[in-house]
């Protein structure tokens, strides 16, 4: 077994982590408050918090201009991202759920970006294969259902202009990616995802341990 040389993650520490990283702005604090109060039930769905500067930071270095966010759920990564755009920067966001990408819509608004949000009601996949075909998306985070993920990616890969990078969460499913008594189920399309990811030549690819896991992913072919 690899030596781990990760610091195992206790309350403590992450709170340690979360004061060390830029704060949430007053609209991305009440979005995850409002979440949480509204749909108690589906929260969970929201990036962790040090997933939306993390997001931010990534659209900042890249200078991407074309963003592409696949699930969308209340927006707070989405938000994240259209904040660290540069003048007329553009994010494209697909979801399915009218309920939920309304409430983001209105943390979009109290935070000036609208203007700079494309939102797309249908399966993400349609809106995917809808986009023009040559390279032009510099960012896509994958987001959304698991058993979607190699669909998108495939989707994504020659939309990526030289260099795009695809950041895709949840890669890890609580550890369910390599559990091999989990046979069905979002834990074991997330392992054919992440096999998928590992053998494709056209990106260069690495899995991180950042809240759920998280794969970044370059297009270099
Ligand atoms: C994990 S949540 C996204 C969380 C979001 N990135 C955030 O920061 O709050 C997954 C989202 O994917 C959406 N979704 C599920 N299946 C989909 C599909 N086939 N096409 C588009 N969106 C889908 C769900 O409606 C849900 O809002």
């Amino acid at each position: 077994m690899p030596e781990i040389k990760s610091a195992p993650l206790t309350p403590e520490l992450y709170a340690y982590v979360l004061a060390h990283n830029p704060p949430l702005d007053p609209v991305q604090r009440a979005l995850v408050a409002s979440t949480r109060e509204l749909f108690p039930d589906h929260a969970i769905k929201q990036v962790a918090q040090e997933q939306a500067p993390l997001l931010a930071f990534l659209v900042r270095l890249t200078g991407a201009r074309h963003v592409v966010e696949v699930g969308t759920f209340t927006g707070l990564s989405a938000l994240a991202m259209a904040q660290a755009l540069p003048a007329g920067g553009r994010l494209i966001a697909l979801d399915i759920s009218e309920e939920w990408t309304a409430h983001a819509r209105e943390a979009w608004a109290r935070a000036g970006v609208a203007d700079r949000i494309d939102l797309r009601i249908a399966p993400a996949l349609d809106s995917l294969r809808a986009l023009p075909a040559e390279p032009h998306v510099d960012l896509a985070f994958l987001d959304a259902n698991k058993d979607g993920y190699v669909d998108y990616w495939e989707e994504l890969v020659p939309r990526l202009r030289p260099g795009g990078l695809i950041v895709a969460d949840n890669v890890l499913f609580m550890g369910q990616a390599a559990d091999p008594s989990v046979t069905s189920g979002p834990g074991a399309h997330v392992r054919v995802f992440n096999e998928h990811v590992a053998a494709d030549k056209r990106m260069e690819s690495v899995m991180l341990t950042v809240a759920d896991g998280l794969t970044l992913a370059r297009r270099v072919a």
